[in-house]
């Protein structure tokens, strides 16, 4: 009996049947426009007053070789770290709440009950992160390269107006068995993207010469 789900059920369904394809073809997948404008820029807004509270940890110092000598320290990403229900953060909450959704039913949806041969049934805090501009960058990385229990890494971009020649802070990565192909990210207002949190999916944030936001979580199986 097919009962007349509601759009947003049928918005959920057709987001994680993208999800399973993607995430089972490229380890990766990435989705635009995923709360529409309004809902993307309350979220936005959330997290710039949060910001301008100074609610974010001091970034980890990372050494920028600005000369062989000349170790130039710069602030790397600023974050801080939110469960969605305190209060001034409601659009996190319900952010949170349409990922996890997505993940959930992806997982219902795929045909062994299972995404990736992963049992999703867990996650993180939601993990805010800024990169403050004037070349603040990550290094190549893999988020969980000792088995920690984290599967997929999910981030959701909140950069309006970004011009990835200008303002840098792409998001390369370099997924195994690619060669020396390289899936290059923009960080865009409203994209979410979900990837392989294990060493399948080593990846770098290049420099940022703009403030640059994501809210990201990682899932468990
Ligand atoms: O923002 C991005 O596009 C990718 N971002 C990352 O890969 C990333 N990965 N791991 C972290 C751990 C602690 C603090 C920030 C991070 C972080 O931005
Ligand atoms: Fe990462």
């Amino acid at each position: 009996l097919h009962k007349n789900k509601n759009n947003l059920e049928e918005l959920i369904d057709d987001i994680s049947k993208n999800v399973i394809r993607d995430m089972d073809e490229y380890g990766m997948c990435v989705v635009d426009n995923f709360l529409g404008t309004e809902k993307g820029l309350a979220v936005l807004n959330e997290v710039l007053n949060m910001y301008s509270a100074g609610l974010f940890k001091d970034g980890q110092l990372v050494s920028n070789k600005a000369g062989a000598n000349d170790l130039k320290t710069i602030r790397g990403d600023q974050i801080t770290w939110l469960d969605g229900k305190e209060k001034q953060c409601q659009n996190i909450g319900m952010l949170i709440s349409q990922v996890d959704a997505v993940i959930m039913r992806a997982n219902k949806m795929c045909n062994n009950g299972k995404m990736g041969n992963y049992t999703i049934n867990g996650r993180t805090k939601a993990m805010v992160a800024c990169y403050p501009g004037h070349g603040s960058h990550y290094v190549k990385h893999v988020d969980n390269p000792n088995r920690d229990g984290r599967c997929i890494t999910a981030i959701y971009y909140l950069n309006r107006d970004w011009d990835i020649k200008q303002n840098g802070g792409l998001l390369r990565i370099f997924p195994e068995g690619w060669r020396d192909q390289v899936a290059d990210i923009e960080p865009l207002f409203d994209r979410i993207l979900f990837f392989w949190s294990d060493r399948r999916n080593p990846h770098e944030v290049q420099p940022a010469y703009k403030t640059r936001y994501a809210i990201t979580l990682w899932y468990f199986d």
